[in-house]
């Protein structure tokens, strides 16, 4: 098991925000990330993990400082773990002009097959193995998790649990690209990363998975009327849509006014909070 080694740490209503540098065997590369660790565990109890998966041109901090989740999660008793977005470090390949939407920063949480791209672009195989047995044996944690994310990580978070039937207790999304198959952020990064193969992405899209999903896993969803990227990257239509079809428990709330921020994100995590904390058996 690779060793990790503690690069900051923060108290965070009377739990610690930790984070954390390792070598990973996935990714090829180093990585980063950060947990919220509730006071209980300093009371000796094992907890569950919540693993938030983070959007496009995001790190292991913008959900730990901008969403405000760690009062409720001290309360509920929730470790949250944040992985970094993209395998990153010298010799992984970048956007080759640079752009935000792709390259580093932007892994999609899939397994890439393509060139330049399949040496470190695992970051499905990171965040569902290497990071949870990895959390598992250096944490006071049980291996009871749910898996939530925003934007590119709220599709992260759906494929993953639609992938895994019973790897998770429950999933949520923030504003998810709920089709990736039919946007151009989604065709930008399946089709580098898996290539032009149209069938080859099917594994990768949520409303692709749904059809075939052997678990119905309910599936919670925020998002804001007045997001910029509604109509053109994240198409909840499309997720009701094919939800609808085969009767998949959809729970999608439009909420108006709101856009694709951390400041919608932090209006409704303690929603999502208490419905991992429910599913996980937390009290409150
Ligand atoms: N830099 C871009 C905006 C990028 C952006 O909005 N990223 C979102 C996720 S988008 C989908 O995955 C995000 O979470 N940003 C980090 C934050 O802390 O807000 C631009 O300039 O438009």
């Amino acid at each position: 098991m690779a060793a990790i080694e503690q690069i900051a740490a923060n108290r965070s209503f009377g739990g610690w925000h930790r984070r954390y540098r390792h070598t990973s065997a996935v990714l090829g590369c180093d990585m980063q990330f950060a947990v919220y660790l509730p006071p209980q565990v300093e009371q000796g109890e094992r907890l569950p993990v919540l693993y938030w998966l983070s959007g496009l041109t995001c790190t292991d901090e913008n959900f730990m400082q901008k969403a405000g989740a760690q009062r409720l999660a001290a309360e509920l008793g929730l470790v949250i773990v944040a992985p970094d977005t993209s395998p990153r470090g010298a010799g992984v390949p970048d956007d080759p002009d640079g752009a935000w939407d792709f390259g580093l920063g932007a892994g999609f949480y899939v397994n890439a097959t393509q060139q330049p791209w399949a040496a470190h672009y695992r970051m499905y195989d990171y965040v569902v193995s290497e990071l949870p047995a990895l959390v598992e044996a250096n944490f006071p944690v049980t291996a009871q998790r749910s898996i939530s994310g925003h934007s590119m990580g709220g599709h992260g978070a759906l494929v993953c649990a639609l992938k895994n039937p019973g790897r998770y207790q429950s999933v949520s999304a923030f504003a998810p690209i709920s089709n990736p198959s039919n946007c151009p952020w989604g065709q930008k990064a399946l089709g580098n990363y898996l290539g032009p193969e149209r069938d080859s992405w099917k594994a990768w899209d949520t409303c692709e998975l749904l059809a075939q999903a052997s678990e119905r896993l309910p599936l919670l969803v925020d998002q804001g009327e007045d997001d910029s990227f509604l109509a053109e990257q994240l198409q909840p239509e499309a997720l009701q849509a094919a939800a609808e079809r085969v009767g998949h428990p959809l729970t999608l709330r439009r909420q108006p006014g709101y856009d694709h921020s951390y400041y919608f994100i932090a209006s409704f995590i303690d929603d999502h909070l208490r419905h991992h904390a429910r599913a996980l058996g937390r009290p409150g």
